[in-house]
């Protein structure tokens, strides 16, 4: 059975570049240009030349080798021919092979907004569309607030329509501006369209999420036979965003409801790269991945809970709608108080520990680790400690080091400029092989950067082996309010090597805490490096 092709326009430069908090440089438009033709969609939206400098010098070359590369803009005002509208020039003389143009089709707005008549109004789409075609580029047209138009005035927007597709408009996307549009009326309105004349092999869908639907959406107009669907990676644009690419295109891919009738240019292998396409781009955006994504994020395929874990590791099927792998992410069997001995088995085997399931310390680690959660550690998110605990229990865990004590002071001071500034320090007392050191040093950032830097001062022989040990991250979250408050600190630590961990402390004392933390992060590195061919064993 042949399969109906389902075109992927990706509007992230575009419709993303509206969200709130997100603007991007010309740099980073021609790096998530090139990682979205890299991947494969079929169109890529670049932005609107003339309406800013950073999109008219995006599209002074194109930008894509296998994508078609579509430039954005508004069908001419009423009034002045296709000709003679500044607008609609430069956008005409962008370096693209296509040519988006948003028009109204609500009839409301065009009274409203463009304060001009509907026939003037439908004039602009036609006009506008053949200047495209005679440009020699394929034209687009997005009806904007096409589901709100239909629903107030069904005639007038459905001329709106037909004057887009007679005029040669290869798409005729239907917009759902708003975004408050169900599935059930996006089914019957793009019904609607196709018995009007506008063929489902024309029709476009650019959903909104402002209630959450914007795939559904998309989703529904597919089945009534669009075939073509616009939206973001990960889901950015105006308000609550666009539809997520990055859930629709695993859905179209994997889930037997969409395969047997329709394909995408996203063949299996690409379809592996969506995790890693999903992440760069969140990098991109200096922010932290959505753990709950579909498909991508680092819970996407995470179970703590022990029923759960027990059966997934005798078959991943039993939790499992898709295998992880398909879409490049990874199953993750956590450890927390929500956990049996499956998951701790999985976890103790991921770190090359082997431990039988009627082992008594098994039994004791995890009564552990169910204490101190309900004391405030949190070891899904601090996979070092975790290791170093169950090491400890095992009994594998050298005392490389022991601290005495270890003093912080801050102090609010002139300096000698006559500037105030507070200034930490602190001291730490060492012991290794029975011979104490004493390490002082002064903190830029703060009493944990001064106990930190104090700590990693002089750990005699070991110093050599974490010279190249960083903090990354730290995070401090208070567990319960008032004067009982129990902190909880993580950090997050690299090397040389690229590793990355992270350590986890409680204490009624932030200092306290992140101390415990810094000193898992050390442990962890030292332990690290003898699990390195070549290393001493552990002494
Ligand atoms: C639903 C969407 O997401 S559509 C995309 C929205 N994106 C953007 O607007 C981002 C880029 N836009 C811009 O930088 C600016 O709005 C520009 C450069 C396009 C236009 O700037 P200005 O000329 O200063 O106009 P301004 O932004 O104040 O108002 C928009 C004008 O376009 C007109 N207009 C809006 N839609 C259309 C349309 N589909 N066809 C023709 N004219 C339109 C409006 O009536 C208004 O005209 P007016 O100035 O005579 O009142
Ligand atoms: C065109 C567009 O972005 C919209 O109607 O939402």
């Amino acid at each position: 059975m042949t399969r109906e092709r389902i075109y992927l326009f990706d509007t992230t430069l575009r419709d993303g570049q509206q969200t709130p908090g997100i603007d991007f440089s010309v740099e980073d438009k021609i790096a998530i240009a090139a990682m979205l033709d890299d991947f494969g969609v079929d169109y890529i939206e670049g932005g609107y030349p003339g309406a800013n400098p950073t999109d008219t010098d995006f599209f002074q070359s194109k930008r894509t080798q296998k994508a078609a590369f579509v430039a954005f803009g508004m069908t001419k005002r009423a009034g002045v021919s296709a000709s003679n509208d500044p607008g609609l020039a430069a956008i005409l003389q962008a370096k693209s092979d296509a040519v988006c143009l948003v028009a109204k089709s609500w009839d409301y707005h065009v009274r409203v907004a463009l304060g001009c008549t509907n026939d003037e109004n439908l004039d602009s789409i036609s006009a506008s569309v053949e200047a495209v075609v005679a440009r020699g580029k394929e034209a687009l047209i997005d009806c904007e607030h096409f589901f709100d138009g239909y629903k107030a005035n069904p005639d007038y927007a459905l001329a709106c329509a037909k004057a887009a597709y007679e005029a040669g408009a290869r798409w005729v996307v239907l917009c759902d501006t708003n975004g408050g549009t169900q599935p059930p009326e996006i089914r019957d309105i793009v019904t609607a369209v196709i018995s009007s004349g506008v063929p489902g092999a024309h029709l476009g869908i650019h959903a909104h999420n402002d209630t959450g639907q914007a795939v559904a959406n998309s989703l529904a107009a597919v089945e009534a036979g669009v075939r073509q669907i616009q939206g973001t990676l990960n889901g950015i644009g105006e308000r609550c965003g666009n539809a997520n690419l990055v859930t629709l295109i695993p859905t179209l891919a994997l889930k037997e409801a969409y395969t047997s009738r329709f394909e995408t240019a996203i063949d299996a292998d690409r379809l592996q790269e969506l995790t890693k396409l999903s992440h760069s781009f969140d990098e991109m955006l200096n922010r932290s991945p959505d753990h709950q994504m579909p498909y991508v994020g680092a819970s996407a395929f995470a179970t703590k809970a022990g029923i759960h874990a027990s059966a997934l590791l005798k078959d991943p099927r039993t939790y499992e709608h898709v295998t992880p792998e398909s879409v490049g992410n990874l199953r993750k069997v956590m450890v927390s108080d929500q956990g049996g001995k499956a998951n701790f088995i999985n976890a103790l085997k991921r770190r090359g520990i082997i431990v039988s399931k009627d082992d008594p310390k098994l039994d004791q680690l995890i009564a552990i680790v169910k204490e101190r959660e309900a004391t405030g550690y949190a070891y899904e998110g601090a996979d070092a400690s975790f290791a170093i605990l169950a090491q400890r229990i095992l009994g594998t865990v050298p005392d490389f080091f022991v601290v005495e004590s270890f003093r912080v002071m801050v102090e609010r001071r002139f300096d000698a400029n006559g500037n105030l500034k507070t200034v930490s320090e602190a001291v730490v007392k060492v012991s290794i092989d029975g011979t104490t050191t004493m390490s002082v040093a002064e903190g830029g950032h703060g009493p944990v950067n001064a106990l930190d830097l104090a700590l990693r001062k002089d750990l005699g022989k070991y110093q050599s082996e974490i010279e190249d040990l960083e903090l990354v991250d730290y995070k401090v979250r208070i567990l319960n309010g008032g004067t009982e408050a129990i902190t909880r600190v993580l950090i997050e630590s690299m090397d040389g090597t690229g590793a990355r961990w992270w350590t986890v402390g409680v204490s009624d004392n932030i200092i306290d805490a992140s101390f415990q933390a810094l000193m898992d992060s050390v442990i962890f590195k030292l332990l690290k490096n003898r699990e390195q061919p070549g290393r001493a064993a552990a002494e």
